[in-house]
């Protein structure tokens, strides 16, 4: 308690909306008073809703602890005082909070990018903003965000808390949203899994399996004058994160698989709705059971059932079969005694693989498809590029090197793309002095990577699509920059990015050399807005395929 407030002479409750302060007034000078009352509104951002009469009152937050005092205190009254539109002490700037929404309200109309654009030519590099009652900081530009997740790498690590996933008691895929050493055991035990599987020659052959992968999706396209890619392409990159699972793939019409794949898409569609939701409401979430699961646990849940049951009867084969030491897919690895991940934990990397690994990576080619349909010149090229050096053959991983200007179209994507624009939410696990701001434990941290994507100090011209800002002068060798960093940065890094790079040079080259992308007859060219959700997508479009020669 402040010494001012241990000087008081009544104690008032305020009820707050996240948790309750005990309020006391005290014998301050009227000088010291700094907000008045007959506003309604207390100056350092608490609002006063009910009770007290007009006054002049002063709140001091000095050590987080509210003290209430006034020239005419509110003697014998009930004062509440809700806490939904003070800022942290000490976080970092950011605009006024508003009752219960904090400051969706610049959030909303218009693409969120540009919001958050427009907040940091306000606020600066580091800001913070409510959304609903809780503090999310974002970092913007290449500085900030290497700052947080490289140079304090620890204290950035962690991943927010979401209300949703207590509700769901433990039935959390852990190793996206998992924290301490358990999450950093299963991340490293998959992570050489993966790179001991797929880039070994000892193990699956991973050039081989996306071949398989890429030759079944244009076996479906060739039968196809014209096509929303959106579909074929997740099911065609889910199918390269099963093969790896399993060691074998499926078909696409697998009913199993295309219900999995379809409850997928409906936690990336609720997954932000709900965090919203969660956020305004959180008190919701306590409430076991409303009516039409206006909480949208119960969607939820159903969601991770299909998610079980879907791996029950896939992983059932190996499972039977799998003998102590067997490393021919991911699930042997995990069958293996040395597995950090129980047997009955196994269908969560299962799920988060197939859910981390597929819409990002298909994402990418749909805006590279995209992107090609409205730079003709650039696809030209393109092809030209690939069959000077492999003409029709199937591209093979280790003609990487000779076809700088795949790459370099491939990291223009990445870049232009920004498909996971606000990366996956960390936090941080207790206050953190990050420069020259105090983050408050458990707050959310966005790392806004497409902010340095957009940056023109860092890309030049950067709304055009220009593979060359990633060429040597002679546009025979790759020149990459640091500041590209569709993966994020640090600890939590994108756990699957040698694959993700692997699987978009095979599927580029393949699909380039296959067909030429063009606008349908009739339709307009489809604009390169994108849609912005857990991932940025490009809005749906029909793309025109004419076989190549
Ligand atoms: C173009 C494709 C991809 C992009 C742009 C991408 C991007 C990202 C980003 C930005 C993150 C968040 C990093 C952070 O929290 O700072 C992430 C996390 C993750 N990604 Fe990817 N990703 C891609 C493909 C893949 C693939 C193919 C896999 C695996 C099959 C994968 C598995 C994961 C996992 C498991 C995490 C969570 C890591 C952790 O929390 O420790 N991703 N990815």
């Amino acid at each position: 308690m402040s010494r001012r407030a241990a000087r008081s002479s009544s104690v008032y409750t305020a009820a707050g909306s996240c948790r309750p302060h005990t309020l006391q007034t005290s014998s301050m000078s009227p000088e010291d008073a700094r907000c008045r009352l007959s506003t309604w509104r207390l100056d350092n951002g608490y609002t006063c809703l009910t009770g007290s009469r007009p006054g002049r009152c002063q709140l001091d937050t000095g050590n987080r602890e509210l003290t209430l005092s006034a020239s005419t205190p509110p003697q014998g009254r009930h004062l509440q005082v809700y806490e939904i539109t003070r800022r942290h002490h000490r976080a970092p700037p950011g605009p006024q909070r508003c009752p219960l929404i904090g400051n969706l309200g610049s959030l909303i109309g218009g693409s969120p990018l540009e919001s958050f654009a427009k907040l940091r030519s306000t606020y600066g590099d580091v800001y913070g903003i409510y959304l609903g009652s809780k503090l999310a900081v974002v970092l913007n530009g290449y500085e900030a965000i290497h700052d947080a997740l490289v140079k304090q790498g620890r204290q950035f690590a962690w991943r927010p808390e979401q209300p949703v996933f207590v509700a769901l008691e433990g039935d959390v895929s852990d190793l996206v949203y998992g924290n301490g050493p358990e999450w950093k055991a299963k991340r490293v035990f998959i992570m050489n899994a993966i790179k001991e599987l797929c880039l070994s020659r000892k193990g699956l052959e991973l050039e081989r399996l996306i071949l398989e992968e890429v030759n079944c999706l244009t076996e479906r396209l060739d039968l196809l004058e014209q096509v929303n890619p959106r579909e074929i392409l997740s099911l065609s990159l889910a199918n390269v994160v099963y093969s790896i699972l399993h060691g074998n793939r499926t078909e696409y019409d697998n009913e199993d698989f295309l219900k999995f794949m379809n409850s997928l898409n409906g936690v990336f569609k609720r997954y932000m709705r709900n965090q919203m939701k969660n956020n305004l409401f959180p008190f919701i979430l306590k409430i076991p059971k409303l009516p039409f699961d206006l909480h949208g646990l119960q969607k939820i849940k159903d969601n991770v059932q299909t998610g079980k049951s879907f791996f029950a009867k896939a992983g059932q084969e190996r499972l039977s079969n799998h003998e102590e030491g067997d490393t021919t897919c991911l699930l042997d690895y995990l069958l293996n005694n040395d597995s950090p991940v129980p047997p009955a934990d196994f269908w969560k990397p299962h799920y988060d693989l197939m859910a981390a690994g597929s819409e990002t990576s298909a994402t990418t080619l749909n805006w590279l498809i995209l992107l090609l349909m409205h730079y003709p010149d650039i696809q030209e090229k393109l092809h030209q590029s690939i069959f000077e050096v492999i003409g029709h053959h199937p591209p093979s991983i280790s003609d990487r090197n000779d076809l700088p200007y795949v790459e370099a179209t491939i990291l223009e994507t990445l870049r232009f793309g920004s498909n996971v624009p606000l990366s996956v939410p960390h936090s941080v696990t207790e206050d953190v002095a990050f420069r020259g701001f105090i983050i408050p434990k458990g707050t959310l941290v966005l790392p806004n990577l497409a902010s340095v994507h957009y940056d023109p100090n860092n890309f030049e011209d950067p709304l055009t699509f220009r593979p060359e800002r990633f060429l040597s002068a002679d546009g025979m060798a790759v020149v990459p920059s640091e500041k590209l960093i569709p993966f994020s940065l640090g600890p939590r890094a994108c756990l699957g990015e040698t694959l993700a790079r692997t699987e978009l040079f095979m599927y580029t080259t393949r699909l380039v050399q296959k067909y030429t992308f063009e606008c349908p007859d009739g339709e307009r060219l489809p604009g390169l807005g994108g849609v912005f959700g857990l991932t940025h997508r490009p809005q749906d479009y029909n793309v025109r395929l004419v076989k190549r020669n």
